[in-house]
């Protein structure tokens, strides 16, 4: 027994530091995973010894007050949520509430509670902000800090335009809670020039909110969500719907997703479904929040020392980590681009064992405070599926080994050189890395699609057959290929069939194959269908290819650039005397040009009901639409599903026309 106190006196010890870097310097130290892991010892520890140490931080929410900052009693007290990590634990959860509930209408058969009803939300993960309005004037706003009171910042919280300091509700005094966050556009878009970028949203809303000068908190420019009325003089709500209503009414933000459900399976079904669209919110997310709807209800179950009894938190995995940084390796791209790589103590980041991260670029090394890294804790974060990426270190004041950046190309040892915040190696007719780079391309199966070709078959056909660039790839011949390893007879007539068969292709894909910088596929299939001719497009002025949607200035000063290159000229020469002949399909069926996404750029978000984004957009297309990602002032519809998040937000404040209605869209197309 004496070693599970000690054990959890440490743990405690151990989780108030952490509390204290987290939510009163807004500057954590670990991963909230790693914080999480703590956390959860403590609880079993304490479950386990049936002893709760009384000051456990498991009885009690947030931190100490941060000095300067007036303190602001709550009218009533904010809280913190119970979690649960899997579809079991919200079950669990569940249980508990239908036993209460079935209890009490045996004791209470005259005014029996309703059955349990749900609301389901998303769990932001920014500051939780108290706001106090008198008579329809905001006047004070507060930090949760311990729960009961908090820190007020009515100042550097008026910075943020969305919320009213007036409301239309005028009667007596509210207090309504939400959660201050930094949009995740408006990160990248502040780090892209800050002197010192910052790491996470999270942290980047809380220190600009708890930061004594609100011109700094004004420079970040935040955003607040809400999500409860948590005290009136006079009001009831019978349930959260009718809450959300009345924030809604007056003016508050309310998250983009907020569903009722009759059962708590109808909830657990759709968790995955949220799950999987956490990316696409313009905000972080760390979870969702499961809340029974009716008010009195909630009432009767009340509260533990900590959080609600009526709600929990369904916690998403974890997305960041803290490593150490090993070393940092530079690898050269098909366009001659330098691009560090940096290797990482293994980590595992939701199920994945993470060892290499990409920095951007070598201004990227700098801007993050890397320069000085090797060896230090660093943290990094994979998310979406993208490849890591290496946030910056942990503690800045502390210098590990410097990371040195190469003055020579570490395929050719020519001279880099540094364009912006890029390092070049400009040698692109010896560079064996970025020739093979650009064999691999051309092959690739987005390109000219040469059956089993891989960056192997482009080293093998570098080293052992003198295959320089793509058209040397159709002066191969048998002898030349049945002799090499692992080729037999079969694979090398296999190569030259499909050589041969890639001579016909269509000049999307051709164009693609070249590997013109900044330009992917999307970009390569609309120089396609605008120019329907290789040689038109080679003569292009960069004006021209601007007024294209989607090409922006910097795209059409690379294509123009790459298609001015003699080297190119003459490798696109060599291709077409080889009897390469890229051809623009003329499509088959005759298009309605009366049709109502005729020449229409459109853009299709959230989840239609009928069928994938995917097969619309096909569907669109063979109407004569053009399919774009992103929204912008040359977009003409957005097709807006389910859930549809930041476009559609884009495209209201733009004015764009919204078909929010697959009936209606479904109608226009002459498909209903
Ligand atoms: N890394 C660290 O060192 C460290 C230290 C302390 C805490 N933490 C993190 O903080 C968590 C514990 O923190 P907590 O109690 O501050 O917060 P919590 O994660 O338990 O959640 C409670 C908060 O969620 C917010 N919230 C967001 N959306 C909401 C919605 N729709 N409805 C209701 N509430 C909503 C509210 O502001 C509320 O205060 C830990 O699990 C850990 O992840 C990390
Ligand atoms: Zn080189």
């Amino acid at each position: 027994m004496t070693d599970a106190l000690e054990a959890m006196k440490a743990l405690i010890e151990e989780i108030y530091s952490h509390n204290h870097l987290y939510y009163t310097m807004d500057q954590p130290s670990i991963s909230d995973a790693e914080y999480d892991k703590l956390y959860d010892r403590l609880v079993a520890l304490e479950l386990a010894s049936g002893i709760t140490l009384p000051n456990s931080p498991t009885q009690r929410v947030g931190d100490q007050l941060l000095k300067g900052f007036d303190p602001h009693r709550h009218k009533s007290r904010l809280w913190s949520l119970d979690k649960a990590q899997n579809p079991d634990e919200i079950r669990t959860w569940y249980n508990r509430a239908a036993k209460f509930v079935d209890e009490y209408n045996d004791q209470n058969d005259e005014d029996p509670l309703p059955p349990l009803t749900f609301v389901m939300e998303l769990k932001f993960d920014g500051l939780t902000l108290n706001l106090t309005y008198d008579q329809g004037i905001l006047v004070q706003a507060a930090t949760r800090g311990n729960g009961v009171v908090g820190e007020g910042i009515l100042a550097q919280v008026k910075t943020i335009r969305s919320i009213p300091t007036e409301i239309p509700y005028r009667d007596g005094i509210i207090e309504v809670q939400g959660e201050g966050i930094m949009n995740l556009s408006v990160l990248d878009e502040y780090n892209k020039t800050a002197v010192e970028p910052l790491k996470n949203a999270r942290n980047a809303a809380a220190g600009a909110l708890r930061n004594l000068n609100p011109k700094v908190t004004d420079s970040r420019k935040l955003n607040a969500y809400f999500y409860q009325v948590g005290y009136t003089d006079s009001l009831k709500f019978t349930s959260h719907q009718a809450m959300v209503d009345f924030l809604r009414d007056n003016r508050f933000k309310v998250g983009p997703f907020v569903e009722m459900y009759d059962s708590i399976e109808g909830v657990i079904d759709q968790l995955e479904n949220i799950t999987a669209m956490r990316h696409t919110y313009d905000f972080l997310i760390d979870g969702l929040v499961i809340k029974i709807n009716d008010t009195l209800t909630r009432e009767a179950m009340g509260y533990t020392d900590k959080f609600p009894r009526w709600a929990i938190a369904f916690k998403f995995e974890a997305e960041e980590a803290i490593t150490t940084l090993l070393s940092v390796s530079w690898e050269v791209g098909r366009t001659g681009k330098i691009t560090p790589v940096a290797k990482v103590e293994p980590v595992n980041i939701a199920g994945v064992t993470v060892q290499n991260c990409t920095l951007n670029n070598y201004g990227d090394i700098e801007r993050k405070g890397l320069k000085h890294a090797l060896g230090s804790q660093v943290y990094i974060r994979r998310s979406n599926d993208v490849i890591p990426e290496l946030l910056g270190k942990v503690t800045e004041e502390i210098d590990g080994e410097e990371v040195i950046c190469p003055d020579t190309c570490p395929s050719c040892g020519s001279v880099l050189e540094l364009k912006g915040a890029h390092l070049f190696c400009l040698n692109r007719l010896e560079c064996r890395t970025q020739l093979i780079g650009r064999i691999t391309l051309f092959a690739s199966r987005d390109a000219m699609d040469i059956e089993t070709f891989s960056g192997m078959t482009a080293e093998q056909l570098y080293n052992d057959l003198d295959v320089r660039e793509p058209a040397d790839l159709y002066s191969l011949t048998f002898d030349d290929l049945v002799k090499l390893e692992r080729f037999g007879e079969k694979k090398a007539n296999n190569l030259l069939a499909s050589l041969e068969k890639s001579k016909q292709c269509d000049l999307a894909s051709f164009l693609y194959a070249l590997g013109i910088p900044n330009t992917g596929r999307s970009t390569t299939r609309q120089l396609a269908e605008h120019y329907r001719d290789l040689h038109k497009l080679m003569a292009a002025t960069p004006e021209e290819l601007v007024a294209l949607n989607d090409i922006g200035g910097i795209m059409a000063e690379s294509i123009v650039s790459f298609f001015r290159d003699p080297i190119m000229q003459r490798s696109i020469e060599r291709l077409l005397e080889a009897g390469v002949n890229p051809t623009m399909e003329e499509s088959l069926v005759v298009i309605d040009r009366d049709n109502p996404f005729y020449g229409k750029t459109i853009v299709l978000t959230g989840t239609l009901p009928s069928m994938g984004r995917d097969e619309m957009g096909k569907k669109l297309e063979a109407m004569g639409a053009k399919i774009s990602g992103s929204v912008s002032k040359k977009t003409d519809i957005v097709i807006a599903g389910e859930s549809a998040g930041s476009k559609l937000t884009k495209a209201q404040d733009l004015g764009i026309r919204i078909i929010d209605n697959e009936q209606e869209l479904l109608e226009l197309m002459g498909e209903a």
